[in-house]
């Protein structure tokens, strides 16, 4: 049977690819069979077509791996190095139909296999997906955004952020442009404070060599977070097309800005120290295996934000991220202003309403005022709760099933890759520039001291 699709993975004996890829691949073919994907992977290690294979089989994790293994129509593996534009043309060349070449490779080496695609014929239909950072900064996401450019169309480059494949992620479009009573208090009127928040209860986990260079702002805030307000944020698109989403996507991100112009008065940055969370010690992070303490890197960011435009203007937008807390905190935060006038008669006072989306487990939550207790006319807390689940394919599956339609409505396009870094680079100046300290935090507190707890 031939393949509709080679799936190429570049960085085969990476972590990307066996911890999420491959994964993701297995519950993608476990739940549609009847795709045709051939998968090759290539690297700098020496493996065998039947090494990779026992690779593949051992990490589709699905209830039934063998079946979503026989689905693939064929898994063979070249050892390359992917900066040679010679050992990726052979790579092509033995590719059956759409090639998809993914790129689970360190940041660097993405951009240096770019250049050498600029000397390779690429079959009609290539793919290339480029995983997060994208570019170091404005400059080099736009000098890699005209590269990658001259090679393929842009609705044929992915640049991957798995978050917008998370079903809470999406489900902030189908809430807010789905509900009649939602879009009219979507906006300053209404609103008085955004925050996205997504703190982990994971350390470093070994990632030094890629953390210690990106930190929190750039590892999280950079690329997820500000994609997931851009979400929140964005004008209601005519449909969910590629086109129209991420119109939508790119005008909100180009009227973002980093609130005051001020970075030094609206961020924070701090760093572990050693701690437990849930019964696992944690060394400082300085002393974590491959950090350089010399680098000052953050891994606990906090920026505040404005979407400059009328539906926004004036409304503080938080985001931040951290690793090494009590407990994964992960939660979209929409809090409305107080009611006009407050009948006098009521009592108790618990402040105005709230909406939560919670990224993991997924639910959302209103809070809302009422006054239903033993006393009629004292106001009580109530929450309405919806468990939302698991969409059906997680993220990185969600992000696997774009690139093999050729749906690029839930990959980031260039000129938002470029405006995310335009909006952060005031704050990493600041940080630069030592204008906001370095604060300190055990591991497995829920926020430094000083910070706001909650
Ligand atoms: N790991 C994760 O959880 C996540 C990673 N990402 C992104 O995914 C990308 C990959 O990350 P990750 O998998 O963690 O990194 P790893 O360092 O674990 O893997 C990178 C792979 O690329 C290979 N490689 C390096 N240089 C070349 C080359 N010239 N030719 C061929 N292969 C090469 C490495 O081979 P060798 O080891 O032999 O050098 C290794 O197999 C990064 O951009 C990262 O930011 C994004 C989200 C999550
Ligand atoms: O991309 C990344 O995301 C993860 C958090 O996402 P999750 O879906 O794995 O919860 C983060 O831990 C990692 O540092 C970052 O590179």
């Amino acid at each position: 049977m031939t393949a509709e699709t080679t799936l190429i993975i570049l960085g085969a004996s990476g972590d990307l690819t066996s911890r999420l890829l491959l994964p993701a691949l297995g519950q993608l073919l476990a739940r549609e069979p009847q795709r045709r994907v051939k998968l090759h992977g290539a690297g700098m290690d020496d493996w065998s077509d039947d090494a990779w294979r026992d690779t593949v089989r051992a990490s589709f994790r699905t209830t039934d791996a063998d079946a979503a293994f026989a689905c693939l129509s064929g898994t063979t593996y070249t050892r390359a190095d992917i900066t040679r534009a010679d050992e990726l043309q052979a790579i092509l060349d033995a590719a059956e139909g759409r090639p998809a070449l993914y790129f689970a490779v360190p940041p660097g080496v993405a951009a240096a296999a770019c250049e050498a695609l600029e000397h390779v014929t690429l079959p009609a239909g290539t793919v290339l997906a480029l995983e997060k950072p994208f570019g170091s900064d404005a400059e080099s996401a736009a000098r890699l955004n005209e590269v990658v450019a001259g090679l393929v169309p842009e609705d044929q480059i992915f640049r991957v952020d798995h978050f917008l494949g998370r079903s809470t992620v999406l489900n902030l479009l189908g809430v807010r442009f789905a509900n009649r009573i939602i879009e009219p208090v979507w906006s300053a009127d209404d609103i008085a404070s955004i925050e996205i928040r997504y703190d982990e209860s994971l350390g470093l986990e070994g990632r030094a060599g890629y953390y210690d260079r990106a930190g929190a702002l750039t590892d999280m805030i950079q690329s997820h977070l500000l994609q997931v307000m851009a979400f929140v944020t964005m004008e209601p698109p005519s449909s969910l097309d590629e086109r129209d989403l991420r119109d939508a996507t790119g005008a909100v991100l180009r009227a973002t800005a980093i609130w005051n112009d001020d970075p030094a008065a609206s961020s924070r940055r701090a760093r572990y120290t050693a701690g437990e969370v849930a019964g696992k010690h944690y060394p400082s992070y300085v002393d974590e295996p491959g950090v350089d303490p010399a680098r000052d890197t953050e891994t606990l960011a906090e920026i505040v934000v404005e979407v400059r435009n009328a539906r926004w203007q004036g409304v503080p937008i938080t985001l931040r991220s951290g690793k090494a807390l009590g407990h994964l905190d992960a939660e979209v935060i929409v809090r409305f202003h107080p009611v006009r006038h407050l009948p006098i008669g009521f009592t108790g006072d618990p402040g105005p309403s709230v909406l939560r989306f919670a990224l993991g487990p997924d639910t959302m939550a209103l809070e809302l005022n009422v006054n239903s207790g033993a006393d009629p006319l004292h106001l009580e807390r109530a929450t309405l709760l919806a468990e939302l689940g698991e969409g059906a394919l997680k993220a990185y599956a969600e992000v696997l099933s774009g690139i093999l339609d050729g749906d690029a409505m839930l990959s980031v396009r260039g000129d938002a890759a470029v405006d995310c870094w335009r909006i952060v680079q005031p704050v990493l100046d600041a940080w630069h520039a030592g204008k906001v300290p370095m604060d300190e935090y055990p591991a497995g507190v829920s926020s430094p001291a000083g910070w706001p707890q909650r």
